[in-house]
């Protein structure tokens, strides 16, 4: 099933959650919603259920207006960090109950029922654990189970709210890809909210980058990482180091010194933006930035590099191998590799 958010926009009294949101997901598609506390991530995906409304706008399903129906009418399937299992009903009650519910004439039999939730089991790995209770699982299999009750209903789209949120890191990652797997296997379309970029990147097909209730950027993981659209991006979806900089002629000025970095961009005060891995240092120091080094730690294949920026007493992080390590206390020359730069915007500036 494919979805289409149509200019939506979302106010709770004088504030506006979501300013005019068009987004489309393919049949197929894993999405991830990824942004900071706030951007409104949350209202999307409450709007695409169906459990809240929006003020303006159309929501679409297979080119269908949904805009007008229930969270009832549109069968989608959801899971919330905060939609918790029922207590007193065993996993396979709390499985079977979106079919249990429906309206008698619409209610598949007991025994179909009784399959269907023997059948999820299976899906989610938790095949003998029917008859359990939600509190004799552990978080890890509660999700899971809360994935099962959602899939019963044979939606075509699923949305998931910061799904694993509670979980810790290890149990996030292996219920992260098997989640991956299983999205792929149902042939789902499925939207997924998160404020961990490593998370979105690691599992969507494209990931829809939020703030303050807009968009800022829809694009493949690789695509959001290694091109971001803004400073925010940038900064949002992977580590960064930014150096205030002017831009004047072609020419990228930092301290009133020139640096050695290609520019494209207007002229005025902007940031440069470089990642720790795309850093190098350098003998010359001409056109580069010199920077104290204050704490060196092992990371990966080599170490991290950790001090302040010369003059302006910024940090920074760079990745550098093993036998470049400097000391600490040493002052280095360092050369951004991968630069973009960005005019300076109010993202900059909050
Ligand atoms: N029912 C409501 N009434 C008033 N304000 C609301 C309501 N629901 C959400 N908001 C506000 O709308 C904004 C967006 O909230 P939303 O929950 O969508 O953000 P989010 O990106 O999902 O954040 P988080 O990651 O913290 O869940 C927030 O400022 C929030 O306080």
């Amino acid at each position: 099933m494919s979805i289409r958010l149509e200019n939506i926009h979302k106010r709770f009294g004088a504030f506006t959650a979501l300013g005019d949101i068009s987004l489309e997901a393919r049949p197929g598609e894993f999405l991830a919603l990824l942004g900071p506390s706030g951007s409104g991530k949350t209202t999307l995906l409450r709007i695409m259920a169906g459990l809240e409304f929006p003020d303006n706008g159309r929501v679409c399903f297979d080119g269908e207006d949904v805009t007008g129906l229930t969270v009832a009418e549109r069968n989608v399937g959801f899971v919330f960090q905060h939609y918790a299992l029922f207590r007193h009903m065993t996993v396979a009650e709390n499985i079977a109950f979106g079919l249990n519910v429906r309206p008698r004439r619409q209610r598949p039999s007991r025994a179909m029922i009784a399959a269907r939730v023997q059948e999820l089991l299976d899906l989610v790995q938790l095949g003998s654990l029917g008859q359990r209770y939600p509190a004799q699982l552990s978080g890890g299999q509660r999700q899971r189970v809360a994935l099962a009750r959602a899939l019963a209903v044979d939606p075509k789209l699923l949305l998931l709210d910061e799904p694993f949120g509670a979980l810790d890191a290890r149990v996030r990652k292996d219920l992260r890809r098997w989640l991956r797997e299983l999205h792929d296997r149902v042939g789902l379309t499925s939207i997924f909210v998160t404020h961990d970029q490593e998370e979105a990147l690691e599992l969507a097909d494209r990931v829809v980058v939020m703030d303050h209730g807009v968009i800022e950027q829809v694009a493949t993981p690789l695509h959001v990482y290694n091109e971001p659209a803004s400073a925010f991006v940038f900064d949002f979806v992977g580590e960064s180091n930014r150096i205030p900089v002017q831009v004047r002629g072609g020419k990228l000025f930092y301290l009133g010194q020139p640096l050695d970095v290609p520019t494209i961009g207007a002229d005025g005060p902007s940031e440069l933006f470089f990642r720790p891995h795309d850093a190098a240092i350098v003998k010359d120091d001409a056109g580069a930035i010199p920077a104290l080094v204050v704490q060196v730690r092992p990371k990966g294949a080599g170490v991290r590099v950790e001090g302040k920026l010369i003059g302006i007493d910024r940090p920074f992080e760079i990745d550098v191998a093993l036998d470049e390590a400097p000391e600490p206390g040493r002052i280095i020359a360092l050369k951004p590799g991968h630069p973009r730069i960005f005019p300076v915007s109010r993202e900059i500036d909050g």
